[in-house]
């Protein structure tokens, strides 16, 4: 773990092995079969994927077409399925309400919905460990973050689907860049405005397909770094709610995705969140080692994420 979290310090992201000591215990089959039943179901015809369309109606999950994902105005070149874990009437109060809904599984693939669930409670508990050697790391407990933080996490689950450059017209092929992800969307630079902010709450595992080099990420000297895909690793981000309980000793990576390739890229993302309704603040023990004060204000989770999730999409009939 010590390792791992070595790699985090330097590089903003982590690459975890499945081969190292302990492994991080998701079978490399089940990795590939995930990757593999979001291929097939983005490779049906418009008015299939369409069925499971992404509404305010379903808490917003579901299904989003090329350009419905918006960042200030602009829209983006990816499909998508967002699933959330799934809030009921009156769970969260007011706070939960945008978020209410069950999710939208496909019919086809048909072992889609089973896949997934399982392998979310796989992703689930990997970042839990993680979260755990996190909290050594930082000078506190392993169970600094779970309770009230993150001891009942609340999950996204988001799976994507960049067009091949080769479909892209002259507009959308300006500067090569065919979708932008940023976590924090006023240091994007460039003028290639196509570009989205992600949900980022704790940690995002990205399960990348294998062969296409497209991911990004903005290292401390500010220059854009591949984050090359290995087979059977997870490519794992930290999130904006761990830059905050961290009081900034992990920065919230800056990343992006330039598929300038004839090949449709598959990627699976799974967000690990704090629970819906927790208080996030830097952890005392991280303000202690960063000069006593606290540089960031506290943020309610559930708050952060309904704020991106209606400024991030416009629905069009
Ligand atoms: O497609 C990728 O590699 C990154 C996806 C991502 O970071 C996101 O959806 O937030
Ligand atoms: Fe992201």
């Amino acid at each position: 773990m010590r390792q791992i979290l070595v790699l985090f310090w330097r590089n903003g992201i982590i690459q975890m092995w499945p081969k190292m000591k302990k492994g991080h215990g998701i079978p490399i089959s089940l990795m590939e079969e995930i990757k593999s039943v979001t291929r097939e179901y983005f490779h049906q015809p418009y008015e299939e994927k369409i069925k499971i369309k992404l509404s305010a109606a379903t808490g917003y999950r579901g299904y989003q077409r090329f350009r419905e994902n918006i960042t200030k105005g602009i829209p983006d070149m990816q499909e998508a399925i967002d699933f959330y874990r799934e809030v009921e009437l009156g769970m969260y109060g007011h706070l939960g309400e945008v978020m209410q809904g069950s999710n939208l599984w496909p019919s086809n693939p048909s072992k889609f919905k089973q896949l997934m669930e399982h392998y979310i409670d796989l992703c689930t508990d990997v970042s839990r460990k993680i979260m755990r050697g996190i909290g050594l790391a930082l000078g506190g407990s392993a169970d600094e973050m779970e309770g009230e933080i993150a001891g009942d996490p609340f999950w996204v689950l988001r799976t994507i689907g960049y067009p091949a450059s080769s479909i892209l017209d002259e507009h959308d092929k300006a500067d090569n860049v065919v979708g932008w992800i940023s976590h924090s969307p006023a240091l994007i630079i460039g003028n290639h405005e196509n570009l989205f902010s992600c949900i980022s709450g704790l940690l995002t595992l990205l399960n990348q397909d294998d062969d296409i080099f497209a991911l990004q990420v903005r290292n401390k000297s500010d220059e854009w770094i591949s984050a090359p895909p290995v087979p059977g690793t997870f490519v794992c981000n930290i999130g904006d709610m761990l830059k905050i309980l961290s009081n900034g000793i992990y920065e919230s990576t800056l990343h992006r995705v330039i598929n300038n390739t004839p090949r449709y890229r598959i990627c699976v993302a799974y967000f690990y969140e704090p629970n819906f309704d927790a208080a996030v603040e830097p952890l005392d023990v991280c303000s202690q080692k960063t000069g006593g004060t606290k540089s960031f204000e506290g943020a309610v989770y559930g708050k952060h994420l309904v704020s991106k999730v209606i400024n991030n999409f416009v629905m069009r009939d």
